[in-house]
C-alpha cells in the first residue's frame, strides 16, 4: 500500500494536476471571438441585464440591434449609448431597434426579418428578455403558466429558429440565452418561471449538439439574483403584476458585472456558465448528487414561506 501511494500515486496526481492547470491556462489565453463590428442582437434591452449588455457590447464596438416591446424606452437606451460613445477610443455604432412582443407568436417571424434587414446578418443573438412569477400552484391560473412559457420559452425559441437558417447558411453565428439558476434547480413558488427556464436549458442543450457542425456555438448563462426590475415586473397567480422589489433581488449582483461576464462568455464561446455564489452552486450539485436532501430543504422552504400567508 505504502509503495503504491509513495511510488505510483504521487506522480499520477502531480501529472493530472499539471494537465488540468495547463488546460486552464490554454482556455484562459485562447483567442477570443471578435466583438468589434459584430452584429449583436439583444432582446429585453430596455432595462436590467439587457440594457447593461447593450452598454458593454456597444463599448466593445458591436453593431447592435436592440429589441423590446416599448419603443420609447429602447430609444432612451440608444440615446444614452450614443451620448457615451465620445468616452471610448473604440469605433462604436449607433444601435438599431426592433419592437415586438415575444409572447405574440405572429410577430416574431416579422421581427426576425426586420432584424436581418438591419445589417444583413446576425453574428450573436443574445436571448435575454424574460419575465418572472410569484405564486402558489394551487392558486395559479393555468393561463399564467402558459403566458410565462410563451415569453420565456416559446418566444425565445421562435426568434432563435427564425434567425438560425441565416447563420447556418453562413456557417457562422453564436446563440446565447440568459437562463437562470432556476433552469437547473426548482424552488417553491416559482413554478412557471423555473419550468420555463428548465425548458430553455433543455432546448438550448439540444441545439448546441445539433448545430456544432455548422460552427455555431450555443452559450447558456445561468445567473443567480441580479439587481434589476425582474421581481417588480413578475406576474402573480391571478395574472396581476407583483410590483415589489424582493430582498433577494435588491441584494443581487450588479447587472453591469453580469453583463461583463456575458461578454466574456461570448468571447470565449463558453457552453454553460453559472454566474452565482457558493450556495446556489452547491444547491445545483445537491439536486443531482443527493436529491432526497435537496427536496427536504425545498419542502422546508415552502412551509416557511407559506406560513405568514396562512396565519
Ligand atoms: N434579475 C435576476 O435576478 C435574474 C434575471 N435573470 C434573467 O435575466 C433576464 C433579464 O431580466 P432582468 O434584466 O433581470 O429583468 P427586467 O425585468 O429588468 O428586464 C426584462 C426585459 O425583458 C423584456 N421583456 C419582458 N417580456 C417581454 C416580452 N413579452 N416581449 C419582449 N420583451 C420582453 C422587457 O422589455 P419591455 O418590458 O420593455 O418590453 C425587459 O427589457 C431574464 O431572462 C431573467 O429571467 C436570470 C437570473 C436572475
Ligand atoms: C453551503 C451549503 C449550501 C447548502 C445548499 C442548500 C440549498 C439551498 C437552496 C438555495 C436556493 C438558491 C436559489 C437561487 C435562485 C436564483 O438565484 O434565481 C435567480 C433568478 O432567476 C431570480 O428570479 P426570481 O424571480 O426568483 O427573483
Amino acid at each position: 500500500m505504502e509503495r503504491f501511494m509513495g511510488g505510483g500515486m504521487l506522480p499520477l496526481v502531480l501529472t493530472s494536476v499539471g494537465v488540468l492547470l495547463l488546460y486552464r491556462i490554454l482556455v484562459h489565453f485562447r483567442k477570443g471571438a471578435h466583438v468589434q463590428g459584430a452584429v449583436v442582437v439583444i432582446t429585453g434591452a430596455s432595462s436590467g441585464l439587457g440594457k447593461e449588455c447593450a452598454r458593454v457590447f456597444h463599448a466593445a464596438g458591436a453593431r447592435l440591434v436592440l429589441c423590446g416591446r416599448d419603443a420609447s424606452r429602447l430609444q432612451q437606451v440608444v440615446q444614452e449609448l450614443t451620448a457615451s460613445s465620445t468616452d471610448t477610443q473604440q469605433q462604436t455604432y449607433t444601435p438599431s431597434t426592433v419592437i415586438f412582443d415575444l409572447a405574440d407568436a405572429d410577430t416574431v417571424d416579422r421581427a426576425a426579418e426586420e432584424i436581418l434587414k438591419c445589417y444583413g446578418q446576425v453574428d450573436v443573438l443574445i436571448n435575454n428578455a424574460g419575465i418572472s412569477y410569484r405564486g402558489n400552484i394551487l392558486e395559479t391560473h393555468i393561463s399564467v403558466q402558459r403566458d410565462v412559457m410563451e415569453t420565456n420559452y416559446f418566444g425565445t425559441v421562435a426568434l432563435t429558429q427564425a434567425l438560425l437558417p441565416s447563420m447556418v447558411r453562413r456557417r457562422s453565428g453564436h446563440i446565447v440565452v440568459i437562463s437562470s439558476v432556476q433552469g437547473k434547480i426548482a424552488i417553491p413558488y416559482r413554478s412557471a418561471y423555473a419550468a420555463s427556464k428548465h425548458a430553455t436549458q433543455a432546448y438550448f442543450d439540444c441545439l448546441r449538439a445539433e448545430i456544432e457542425r455548422y460552427q455555431i456555438p450555443v452559450t447558456v448563462i445561468s445567473p443567480g439574483y441580479i439587481r434589476t426590475n425582474l421581481s417588480v415586473n413578475a406576474v402573480t397567480g391571478d395574472g396581476s403584476k407583483y410590483g415589489v422589489v424582493d430582498k433577494t433581488t435588491a441584494s443581487g449582483r450588479d447587472p453591469r458585472d453580469v453583463a461583463q461576464l456575458v461578454l466574456k462568455a461570448v468571447r470565449q464561446r463558453s457552453k454553460d456558465v453559472i454566474v452565482a455564489g457558493l450556495v446556489p452552486n452547491v444547491a445545483v450539485y445537491l439536486r443531482t448528487l443527493w436529491p432526497a436532501l435537496f427536496f427536504k430543504i425545498m419542502s422546508s422552504r415552502a412551509r416557511k414561506e407559506q406560513k405568514p400567508k396562512d396565519e
